[in-house]
């Protein structure tokens, strides 16, 4: 079949030499080189020259292996094997090629290599270019979801679509009076909401008095809530100290860990509530309060209702707009976003770039985070204190979030610290995770990085078992 084609090429074009033969392969896009056993070069078409800027008899007679060590054509003339439709990054001249190669063999011997293979960077590049226009429109997504929301919101990080619907309403009630009841576990940022609907109120430029039930003894509760005049007890100040309540006129008073707060307490509470008057502990003078109030708490108040430990009369004045906090652990999509702005806020400090490895991220997305944001603020901040790079790894984490296999290795194994090979590889692993971390795991940007072959990225990756996560 091959013969009968050559044949009828032949016909048509009479003289057949090499002449003829050379200026055909010059003339196509492709660049052609042709490799002896020894990686010289014995032939390469004009296309090659235009890829390295230089002359073709500049190249000729040149050993591939000194130029490219990593090339695709080396790869098959050592193994034998031909490889098709292949990318490969070309080093030397920092250009992304697709393309194949083949041996060339005499008598089952491998006598020389042909590859044949085309310049992709344009399309690399405009790849990347997508990639980053995908960025671009994640971000004006994520605007958009934050679209409806007041400023002040934009402080709350979160772009689950149960927690959007939350902050929807939380913006919704923020300009109105209504008294709102903040549910969540602890940690999860119902303090932050609260600060986020005073602050998109009408009352923002007034105060936020924050008051934390479960902070206060029950003896000083009252007369911290309400104040007292001189004289109400014994080690009562001077002129009397005015109440949160009195402090918070004009503004939002925010009662937190209400939950907590004693069953007698609760009555005195409600009355101040209803009456929206206050009398100061020890005083017998009523003062009128203009007040918005925002409660919360992370217990079962329904429970706590049944049990005799909650008045239902407060809970229903208290419960008039709920909004309730889902744990990290239900909004899994939340947790490195949350991360990337606590290190942000770190990067700002210390002047410095602070990412997390790939390792990381699979660590954080897995943990369950039973003190939900603030647990993982705090874990952010130690690790951002003992690092020792711009890198933040599984050992920079606390004991108990590290993989097993991390914490064991020191008692199966002692490191010799003057291993060089050991060294190398280490840092090797850890330039690689770390590229693709920086890269968001495009891997062309990552190789380019690492001015590495993308054939020693692969076999690096495998050798070192590093996972890529899904973009964070
Ligand atoms: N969505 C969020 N965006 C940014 N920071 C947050 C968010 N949620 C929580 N945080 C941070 O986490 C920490 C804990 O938040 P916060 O005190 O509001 O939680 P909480 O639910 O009120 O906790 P507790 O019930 O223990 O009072 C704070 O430092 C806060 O800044």
């Amino acid at each position: 079949m091959k013969s009968n084609s050559h044949a009828v090429t032949t016909k048509i074009i009479q003289k057949w030499d090499q002449d003829l033969l050379f200026k055909i392969l010059d003339n196509i896009d492709d660049v052609v080189l042709v490799l002896d056993s020894d990686t010289t070069i014995v032939y390469a078409n004009e296309s090659y020259a235009n890829i390295l800027g230089v002359p073709v008899y500049k190249v000729l007679g040149c050993r591939l292996d000194m130029i490219e060590p990593d090339a695709l054509a080396i790869a098959v003339l050592r193994s034998g094997v031909a490889s098709h439709g292949q990318s490969d990054y070309l080093t030397s001249v920092g250009i992304d090629t697709i393309g194949s190669a083949f041996p060339l063999l005499e008598n089952e011997k491998i006598i020389g290599c042909v590859a044949i293979f085309k310049n992709i960077s344009e399309v690399v590049e405009l790849s990347r270019e997508l990639e980053r226009t995908k960025e671009v429109a994640g971000y004006l997504q994520e605007q958009l979801n934050h679209k409806n929301l007041p400023l002040s919101f934009k402080e709350f990080i979160g772009n689950n679509p149960h927690l959007q619907e939350t902050l929807e309403l939380a913006a919704k009630v923020a300009p109105t009076n209504s008294t709102v009841l903040i549910r969540g576990e602890s940690g999860v940022g119902k303090g932050v909401l609260a600060t986020a609907i005073h602050n998109s109120s009408k009352r923002k430029d007034k105060p936020l008095i924050k008051v934390n039930s479960a902070a206060i003894p029950e003896t000083l509760l009252e007369s911290e809530l309400f104040g007292y005049d001189e004289g109400a007890f014994s080690g009562a100040k001077k002129g009397g100290k005015i109440g949160k309540f009195e402090l918070a006129h004009g503004g939002t008073i925010f009662l937190d860990e209400i939950g907590d707060m004693s069953f007698s307490m609760q009555a005195k509470l409600l009355r101040v509530l209803q009456e929206k008057e206050v009398e100061r502990v020890g005083g017998n003078k009523t003062i009128k309060l203009d007040i918005r109030v925002i409660a919360a708490t992370n217990r079962d108040l329904e429970k706590m209702i049944k049990d005799g430990e909650f008045r239902s009369d407060l809970y229903y004045r208290l419960n008039i707009v709920p909004l309730h906090i889902l744990p990290l652990r239900e909004r899994k999509d939340d947790i490195i976003p949350l991360a990337k702005k606590f290190l942000s806020h770190f990067s700002e400090d210390c002047g410095e770039n602070i990412i997390l490895s790939p390792e990381v991220v699979k660590i954080m997305q897995k943990y369950e985070w039973p003190g939900n944001v603030r647990e993982l603020q705090n874990i952010v901040e130690h690790a951002c204190i003992v690092r020792t790079g711009r890198f933040i790894e599984a050992r920079h984490l606390p004991a108990y979030l590290r993989p097993k296999s991390s914490l064991k290795e020191p008692e199966h194994r002692q490191l010799n610290p003057y291993d060089l090979k050991e060294a190398i590889e280490r840092i090797e692993r850890d330039l690689i995770a770390a590229a693709l971390a920086t890269s968001n795991n495009n891997r062309s940007v990552a190789i380019r990085q690492l001015g590495i072959s993308r054939r020693t990225f692969y076999e690096k990756i495998n050798k070192y078992n590093i996972v890529e996560q899904s973009k964070a």
